[in-house]
């Protein structure tokens, strides 16, 4: 007997497009080929509150996809996703497709992705491995894009690797460019968009201006709903858990210096007692939890009894310096020392753009610094001689 599955789509839809649907059609295909039953293919809109640039309200995108959808009789919309103000990571939208197809047809979910979607589980702070876990534990079904490698994203991913199994990956057969975005620039360009979507959303979007210069300026200056959740733990330095464990405690609260920090890439060198995510056992200060283990020092310009923990700096979480000060470095869901957060530039949001310019300046003047300090060295070795 067959093994009865749905297929769960998410995006933003925005707005739908044929490859979209052609997508339900090429996963039918290829799971049926597996002796597996596709008893529905869902579209999930992604809610208003995702703030992709660009993106229209809900309120059209549900409509574009029921009018894209109506003469198939399993393509359906779900707005279960899309009501919502607030973005749902897909994890959760999964699990709730999940629940249902098991109630509802005893079957089970593949999440039906593009290559380029898949790619994005593999960029720096926009996916959690617990969420990569749990959707690739369900199952995946990748549709080859135009620009992205499946197998290299798979190999890359050590979650993505571990669940290979689940993964189909299925190839269109034909040059797969056509995106949102083109459909976007031909509507505001004014140009036929004929045979690119269904001809019912077709006339929807000639008898509605939903696409323009100004909606395509909408939520310009706001960071995407993933990553401002990675953003709010930028702030590190936030206490957010009591508890101190038993290897701290052993550690902390006697003043001594464990060791000497000294920065990989400018230097800076300080004593500090603990290595650890929580600071020294000092009053209120030993329920505070960073988000990494740092180098921590007292606070040498207090007095004694109010010395507060200071943190000198940290290891780069992307390459091998362990050391790097605070100055040196940036903390975005992680630390990054300067000349990771310069290698991966474009993968920061623009928000960050300030803080990554004062990065830099600093560094110049490090490098500046460097060069005088190696001229006078060779001076005075010179003038010794
Ligand atoms: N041409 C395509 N081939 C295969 N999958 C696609 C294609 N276009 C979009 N998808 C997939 O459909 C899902 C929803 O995508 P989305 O709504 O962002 O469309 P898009 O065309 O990629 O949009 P945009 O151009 O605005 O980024 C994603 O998994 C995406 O990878
Ligand atoms: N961490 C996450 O759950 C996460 C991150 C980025 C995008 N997504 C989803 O991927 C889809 C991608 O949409 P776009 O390609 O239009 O940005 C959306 O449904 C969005 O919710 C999920």
């Amino acid at each position: 007997m067959s093994k009865k599955v749905t297929l769960l789509q998410c995006g933003s839809f925005n707005p739908p497009h044929l490859m979209h649907l052609r997508s339900q059609e090429l996963a039918k295909i290829h799971l049926e080929k597996l002796q597996r039953t596709v008893i529905a293919g869902w579209m999930s809109p992604v809610s208003d509150g995702y703030k992709k640039t660009g993106l229209v309200s809900s309120k059209h995108r549900i409509e574009m996809l029921k009018r894209a959808t109506r003469d198939s009789n399993w393509i359906k919309v779900s707005t279960w996703e899309a009501d919502k103000p607030e973005w749902t990571p897909t994890a959760e939208v999964v699990q709730f497709h999940v629940e249902k197809s098991k109630e509802e047809f005893d079957a089970q979910t593949y999440l039906l992705l593009g290559g380029d979607a898949f790619a994005s589980f593999n960029r720096p702070n926009l996916w959690t491995d617990s969420d990569v876990e749990m959707i690739a534990s369900n199952g995946i079904i990748v549709i080859a894009r135009e620009g992205s490698n499946v197998e290299n994203v798979i190999n890359e991913n050590k979650i993505l690797s571990q669940y290979k199994s689940n993964i189909e990956v299925v190839d269109p057969g034909i040059v797969n460019g056509l995106s949102s975005t083109y459909i976007r620039q031909l509507l505001r360009q004014k140009q036929s968009i004929k045979y690119l979507v269904p001809e019912e959303l077709r006339k929807y979007l000639e008898e509605n201006e939903i696409y323009s210069s100004e909606s395509e300026c909408s939520n310009k200056d706001t960071v995407l709903a993933p990553l401002q959740i990675k953003m709010n733990e930028h702030d590190d330095r936030v206490p957010h858990s009591s508890g101190i464990t038993e290897a701290s405690e052993n550690l902390v609260g006697t003043g001594r210096v464990l060791d000497e920090f000294s920065c990989d890439i400018c230097g800076m060198s300080a004593p500090y007692e603990v290595y650890d995510d929580r600071p020294p056992k000092r009053g209120v200060t030993r329920t505070i939890r960073y988000r990494e283990k740092c180098y921590i020092m007292q606070d040498p310009f207090r007095p004694p009894s109010e010395r507060l923990p200071l943190v000198v700096g940290a290891p780069c979480s992307e390459c091998d310096r362990k050391m790097v000060c605070m100055e040196c470095s940036l903390f975005f869901s992680r630390r990054f020392c300067i000349k990771c957060v310069r290698r991966y530039e474009s993968e920061f949001p623009h928000q960050l753009g300030k803080e990554i310019k004062k990065l830099k300046d600093h560094y110049e003047k490090v490098k500046e610094q460097s060069k005088i300090d190696k001229i006078e060295a060779s001076r005075s070795g010179k003038s010794k001689k």
